[in-house]
C-alpha cells in the first residue's frame, strides 16, 4: 500500500501526537513531514499531503475537506501559547503584525478586533520588523515555541483563547488534522489510536523534553492545550469559521 502523506506542526504542542504515531505500527503507513502551520495548510491545500494537522482558518481555501481525528489543538480557555504581544492597551493599538507562521490565530485576532473589542488597528503582513516594537502603538500576534516566556516582558499579553472564551463562552481549536480527499476507515481508526496512545504517554514524553526555567511545559502539553475535539469544540469551529466568512 502507498504510504499515507501526512504534514504535522512543528511545534511542542504536537509531540504528543507525534510520540504516538512514532511509537505505534501506524509510523510504517505513514510519510510524516514536521512544518510550521502555514506550510502544513499550504502543503495540505496544494495536494503534497494527503492529511494535515492544518489551522482550521485555512480550510476556507479548500474545495474539499474532511476532519479524520477525534483530537485536535485546541484550548477552553487560556492556551498559554497564542497572543497578542502589545505595550498599550488593545483599545489603543494602531498597528497589528500578524505572524507569518499562524493562518488560525491571524484570523482570531481579526474576528476578536472586530466584534469583541470593536477597533480596527491597521493589519501588517510580513512585516521585516516583525515583533520587534520599535513604538508604542503597535503590537504583535505570535503563535507557538516563540512566545514561551515572553508572557511577561510585555506590559499587555492577551491570550487569545481565553479572550475567545470570554466573548463566546466557549472553547477554541486552532488546527485539526484534515484530509483533502477521502481516507479509509480503517486507517481512520488506526490513527486515532496511535494520537490517544500519544496521549496517554505524555508522562513518558517529558523526559524526552527539556524543561524550561520561563515555562511549564507539563502545565502546557497536560493543562493548556486541549486536544479532544468534542462536540462543543466542532461547535465553536464552525461559529469561528461563520465569523471569518464574514469579515
Ligand atoms: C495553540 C497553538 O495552536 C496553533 C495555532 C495555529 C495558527 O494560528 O494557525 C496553527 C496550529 C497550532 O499550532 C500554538 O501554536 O501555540
Amino acid at each position: 500500500m502507498e504510504k499515507i502523506k501526512i504534514s504535522a506542526v512543528s511545534y511542542t504542542n504536537t509531540k504528543p501526537f507525534i510520540y504516538g504515531i512514532q511509537h505505534t505500527a501506524i509510523i510504517d503507513k505513514i510519510e510524516l513531514s514536521l512544518d510550521i502551520p502555514a506550510d502544513c495548510a499550504q502543503k495540505t491545500i496544494d495536494n503534497k499531503v494527503d492529511i494535515g494537522l492544518i489551522p482550521v482558518a485555512a480550510t476556507l481555501n479548500m474545495p474539499y475537506w474532511n476532519i479524520v481525528a477525534d483530537y485536535c489543538i485546541g484550548a477552553k480557555g487560556a492556551v498559554n501559547s497564542v497572543f497578542i504581544f502589545s505595550n498599550c492597551d488593545i483599545h489603543s493599538i494602531k498597528r497589528l503584525q500578524l505572524d507569518p507562521e499562524s493562518r488560525t490565530s491571524n484570523n482570531l485576532a481579526r474576528v476578536l478586533l472586530k466584534n469583541y473589542w470593536k477597533v480596527a488597528p491597521e493589519l501588517i503582513t510580513n512585516d521585516p520588523e516583525y515583533s520587534n516594537l520599535s513604538d508604542s502603538e503597535t503590537a504583535f500576534v505570535q503563535i507557538g515555541d516563540r512566545t514561551f516566556g515572553k508572557k511577561d516582558k510585555y506590559a499587555y499579553a492577551y491570550d487569545l483563547a481565553g479572550e475567545w472564551e470570554k466573548f463566546t463562552g466557549l472553547p477554541f481549536v486552532f488546527a485539526a488534522w484534515i484530509a483533502n480527499k477521502p481516507v479509509p476507515q480503517t486507517f481512520v481508526d488506526e490513527f486515532n489510536e496511535a494520537l490517544k496512545y500519544g496521549l496517554q504517554h505524555r508522562e513518558a514524553l517529558f523526559a524526552e523534553i527539556p524543561a524550561r526555567a520561563d515555562f511549564d511545559i507539563h502545565d502546557y502539553l497536560m493543562n493548556k492545550i486541549d486536544f479532544d475535539l468534542t462536540e462543543e469544540k466542532r461547535k465553536a469551529l464552525h461559529l469561528f469559521l461563520e465569523y471569518l466568512k464574514a469579515l
